[in-house]
This record gives C-alpha cells, sequence and structure tokens, in this order.
C-alpha cells in the first residue's frame, strides 16, 4: 500500500485518517497523545487547511499542543471549551468491551479528563493492542511525588488482594530521572500480567493516598478504529454493534506527509 510508510505507520495513518472522517465542522474536539494521535492531528490538519474546516482543539499533553498550533489547528483549554463533542486518541491496549490501558506516553491524567469530558471517544489504533484481558502491557498510575515510595508500596500492598497476576511495579524513569508528567508528578508502572476485574481495579487504585489517577479506561471509550498495514481499516462501535472493515486510499503526495 506505501511505498515509504512502514506497515505500522501506514496502520497508525489509516486508522487515523478514517477517524477525522467523524469530524464535522464547528466541532470542539479533544486532541489525543502519542505517535497514533499525532497522525490524527496532522489528518486533521490537512482537512483545516484544504476544506476550511472550523474546529477548535482541547489538546491532551503540551506535546500535542505544540503540533497542533504548529499545523495551524486552533488549541483551546478544556475550560474554555468546558465540554467537547467528539475525543481521538491512541491506546495502548483494547478489549472486547472497549475498555483501555492508556498511559504509555505519560499523558493519561489529561487524557482521562478530556475523554470523560466529550460525547464520543473515539480510539485509533493498530491490530497488537487487541487483547483477551488488558493487562500485559503494564499499567500506569500517576502518582504525586511526595511519599511516591510509600505510594508504591501501598499500592503492591493493594495488588495483593486484587484478581491480578503479577503485582511487581517501578517507577518510570527518563533517562537517569525520574519521568514527570505535564501536572509535575510521576509514573508508576504495574506489571500484572493479566486483570481480572479491570473496573474493580480501577477504583480501587485511585482510593490509594497518593494515587491521582490509573490508567484503566472503563466504560469512556465508544468506538475503535482498528487500522493495518495494508491500508484497511476495522470500525468497531460498541453503542451501535458496527463492526465493519474498509480500505483507505491514499496518495504519498498528500500534503499530509510533507509535515514529516
Ligand atoms: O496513552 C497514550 C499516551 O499517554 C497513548 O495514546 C498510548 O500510549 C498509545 O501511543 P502510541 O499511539 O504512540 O502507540
Amino acid at each position: 500500500m506505501s511505498e515509504t510508510l512502514s506497515p505500522i505507520d501506514t496502520a497508525k495513518f489509516v486508522a487515523a485518517k478514517r477517524a477525522v472522517e467523524f469530524v464535522e465542522d464547528g466541532m470542539k474536539l479533544g486532541l489525543g497523545t502519542g505517535s497514533t494521535a499525532a497522525w490524527m492531528v496532522r489528518c486533521l490538519a490537512e482537512r483545516v487547511r484544504d476544506e476550511g474546516l472550523k474546529i477548535v482543539g482541547v489538546p491532551t499533553s503540551t506535546r500535542t499542543a505544540e503540533l497542533a498550533r504548529s499545523l495551524g489547528i486552533k488549541v483551546i483549554s478544556l475550560d474554555e471549551a468546558k465540554w467537547l463533542d467528539l475525543t481521538i486518541d491512541g491506546a495502548d491496549e483494547f478489549d472486547a468491551e472497549l475498555n483501555l490501558i492508556k498511559g504509555g506516553g505519560g499523558a493519561l491524567l489529561q487524557e482521562k479528563i478530556v475523554a470523560t469530558a466529550s460525547d464520543q471517544m473515539i480510539v485509533i489504533t493498530d491490530a497488537a493492542k487487541e487483547v483477551e484481558h488488558l493487562g500485559a502491557f503494564p499499567l500506569p498510575i500517576e502518582v504525586i511525588p511526595f511519599g511516591w515510595q510509600t505510594t508504591k508500596a501501598l499500592v503492591e500492598e493493594t495488588l495483593g488482594s486484587m484478581d491480578v497476576l503479577g503485582q511487581s511495579s517501578t517507577l518510570r524513569m527518563n533517562g537517569d530521572v525520574p519521568f514527570i508528567t505535564d501536572e509535575g508528578n510521576h509514573i508508576v508502572d504495574l506489571h500484572l500480567q493479566r486483570i481480572g476485574n479491570a473496573r474493580q481495579l480501577a477504583l480501587v487504585l485511585n482510593q490509594v493516598p497518593g494515587v491521582v489517577e490509573n490508567g484503566l479506561f472503563i466504560d469512556i471509550c465508544d468506538k475503535v478504529i482498528i487500522g493495518h498495514g495494508d491500508g484497511r481499516v476495522q470500525t468497531k462501535d460498541i453503542i451501535t454493534g458496527e463492526d465493519s472493515e474498509r480500505m483507505i486510499e491514499f496518495a504519498e503526495s498528500d500534503n499530509i506527509f510533507a509535515d514529516l
């Protein structure tokens, strides 16, 4: 399908391209974070530039805000927008109920706030992220720096009574120093292997003092768009029951590839 894009980038691109077809004039949009979401921002910018589409975006990270602004998308804060029509974001894992693990890029807190403040959330992804049970991907939790080691120990103790296989956790690092989120917090990654009851775990984790938020997105995502390396996209919608597939045609002479 693509001469220069790798199969994984083709998969991310076609999922993003399909997702922005759901964007309508005048919409207030949540803009996700990560490499797949970056494709979505580029595809959206193309529609703004070529069709004169009028939208505003609420980014979920400083990275996404910078990319969106640089491509001519008007960026506003969530408090200015108050409520959003649609959020489009990536994910690290999704299951058959479209429950997610997010936060691989460390933006889970803003991502969850923004997605929850939206009428609809569409997740764009490649097929490798579909799982039967969430948990193979380390589950990120955002913790405040004060007493983080105590928080981490309390979380591990809590996991001992939960329906999960693993109970170890690691502080996420950025080279030699702890990773710092846009909110000035740390990320602790939980190595659980398999989560038996994601809904219960999401609630219990947020009860531990020092935990700000966890990367389990339960009942937040409505639709998932799965891209493939040959240009196919599958759309699964939990509300309408849609499960469809089609090809996305694109030419690498498109404006969008000049931005890379
Ligand atoms: O949750 C996220 C960032 O916090 C990302 O959406 C998630 O990590 C997927 O990223 P990518 O599209 O680069 O695989």
